[in-house]
């Protein structure tokens, strides 16, 4: 990995008075298991008040944003260069290369011609050499999360890790200087990839007038669901850290924002490196794949065209989902149902048209459960949906299940790092309780579709039967609605 100058957090003062960046009330500290956070210095109150009581306040210059990464490539030729030959793309992508000019013009064999010291230089130096996030554990420790709803995106994170590194090296490779200063010795690394890329993934914000940016000392604040501060962006004063209304807190307390209300373990895990143990809303999401049977799955898929997401959502004792493709899933035209599906030829508008009681609803898939509101099969649909979820529930817990002995075999043979292993089976126990949860409630929401006359009259029809009404379904003719 890079050889790196780290300043102690002492240095932070000095950086904010050349920098310009203001602390009325807070500090920042070193606190058990949090890295640093922000703590109040003194009694903070807004109570009574109705003015705002800022506590940080960072100058717009400062905010690492796109913007003030063309505004620096002007003075900075080596960045222009690197950009134009690796960047342009996001901008995600050109802060990850600004964050790699800086953290080598802040090594201390680095050859002073190249690229221009800035603010930046300083506070990266200040920045953790780890920061906790899956994509930097061990293969083993990795290994504990099989089976849960972070297994596939975090893989599919590395190897695309892997693939920008890759093309970053080959862009840059004819480059003189980058030659030097990275390659040919393998000075820069994968490792140092993700650093910033963790960095980024940790510490991002997204800014009304700034967008997607990184923003010096405000990014020491730390998580809490109940957070006592927000920040904000106004066009002339920069970005500020604000205390929440009516609200008094001692010295010494904390200062924390809110990194997402609905995030899930598994994206808190995946994009901060920890899970919020005080968040009473237990939420996960997961992939959905058309039925195997489906011979138009492939093209509902393409019709679609958005990520076919089921998302799971318990906040006390209720469990909401949330899987706009499922509808589209159980649906087809062989029981009687006006729907189709065409191919265009001309393939103008997407190579799929959808239709659905003859109208074209192609634009309109996400609100298929809308659309199916008035239908005098509305009850049938809703049990398919129910009885295909609840399949696709069954599969994740068996994936868990399946690999439990596999994860205590690594535990009992592995040194897995303690706080890692712990993140990872609760990980696992979260999302088996919030999994089996969602199984129990869909069973009972199944039961009580199953008496519905509308499922009852299709059922009968569906065997031959008079439409009478009477003939009761068990729950073994599912089968029936997958
Ligand atoms: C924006 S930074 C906050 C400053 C950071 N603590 C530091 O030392 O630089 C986000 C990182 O702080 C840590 N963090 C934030 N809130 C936390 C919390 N509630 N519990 C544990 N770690 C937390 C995580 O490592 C996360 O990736």
């Amino acid at each position: 990995m890079m050889y790196r100058t780290q300043l102690p957090i002492t240095a932070l003062p000095a950086f904010c008075k050349l920098a310009d960046v203001t602390f009325l009330g807070a500090v920042v500290r070193e606190l058990d298991g949090r890295g640093f956070g922000l703590v109040a210095d003194r009694t903070l109150s807004s109570e009574d008040t109705c003015e705002v009581s800022n506590l940080l306040l960072v100058p717009h210059d400062l905010i690492l944003s796109a913007a003030f990464i063309e505004e620096h490539a002007k003075v900075d030729h080596h960045l222009r260069e690197l950009l134009d030959v690796a960047g342009g793309q996001t901008t995600r992508g050109d802060i990850l290369l600004f964050l790699l000019l800086q953290i080598t013009i802040a090594s201390p064999g680095h050859d002073r011609s190249v690229g221009a010291s800035n603010s930046w230089t300083e506070y990266v130096k200040m920045l953790p050499r780890e920061v906790p996030l899956p994509t930097i554990w061990r293969e083993e420790e990795r290994a504990i999360l099989a089976g849960t709803s972070l297994e596939a995106p975090l893989a599919a994170k590395l190897k695309a890790l892997h693939r920008e590194f890759d093309h970053f090296r080959k862009n840059t490779e004819d480059v003189s200087w980058c030659r030097k200063c990275w390659w040919e010795q393998d000075i820069l690394v994968f490792t140092d990839y993700l650093l910033v890329d963790a960095w980024y993934r940790s510490r991002s914000l997204e800014l009304p007038f700034s967008g997607e940016s990184l923003a010096p000392c405000l990014d020491m604040a730390n998580h809490s669901s109940i957070a006592n501060s927000y920040y904000e962006e106004t066009a002339d004063q920069g970005l500020s850290l604000v205390l929440r209304p009516d609200i008094k807190v001692i010295a010494e307390t904390e200062i924390t924002i809110s990194y997402g209300d609905a995030k899930s373990n598994a994206e808190m895990l995946f994009s901060y490196g920890f899970i919020d143990e005080v968040n009473t809303c237990q939420a996960l999401t997961l992939n959905l794949h058309p039925l195997s049977d489906d011979p138009l799955g492939t093209a509902k898929l393409a019709a679609f065209n958005n990520p076919p997401l089921l998302k799971l959502v318990e906040v006390g004792d209720t469990i909401d989902w949330d899987c706009p493709f499922l509808y589209l899933v159980c649906l087809n035209d062989e029981d009687g149902l006006e729907f189709k599906m065409q191919l265009q030829v001309d393939g103008s508008k997407g190579p799929w048209r959808v239709f659905w009681q003859e109208t074209d609803v192609t634009e309109n898939l996400t609100a298929f459960k809308d659309l199916i509101a008035d239908h005098e099969l509305k009850d049938v649909f809703e049990l398919r949906v129910a009885v295909i979820l609840q399949d696709r529930i069954r599969e994740q817990l068996e994936r868990l299940y399946g690999s439990e002995e596999a994860v205590e075999v690594l535990d009992a043979l592995s040194h897995l790092q303690p706080t890692r292993k712990a993140l990872a089976l609760g990980l696992r126990a979260s999302e088996i309780d919030l999994l089996e949860n969602t199984y129990s409630s869909l069973e009972s929401q199944k039961n009580n579709l199953m008496e519905s006359p509308a499922v009852l009259r299709y059922l009968n029809q569906m065997n031959g039967s008079p439409d009478d009404g009477q003939l009761v379904a068990d729950s073994s003719e599912d089968e029936d609605f997958s």
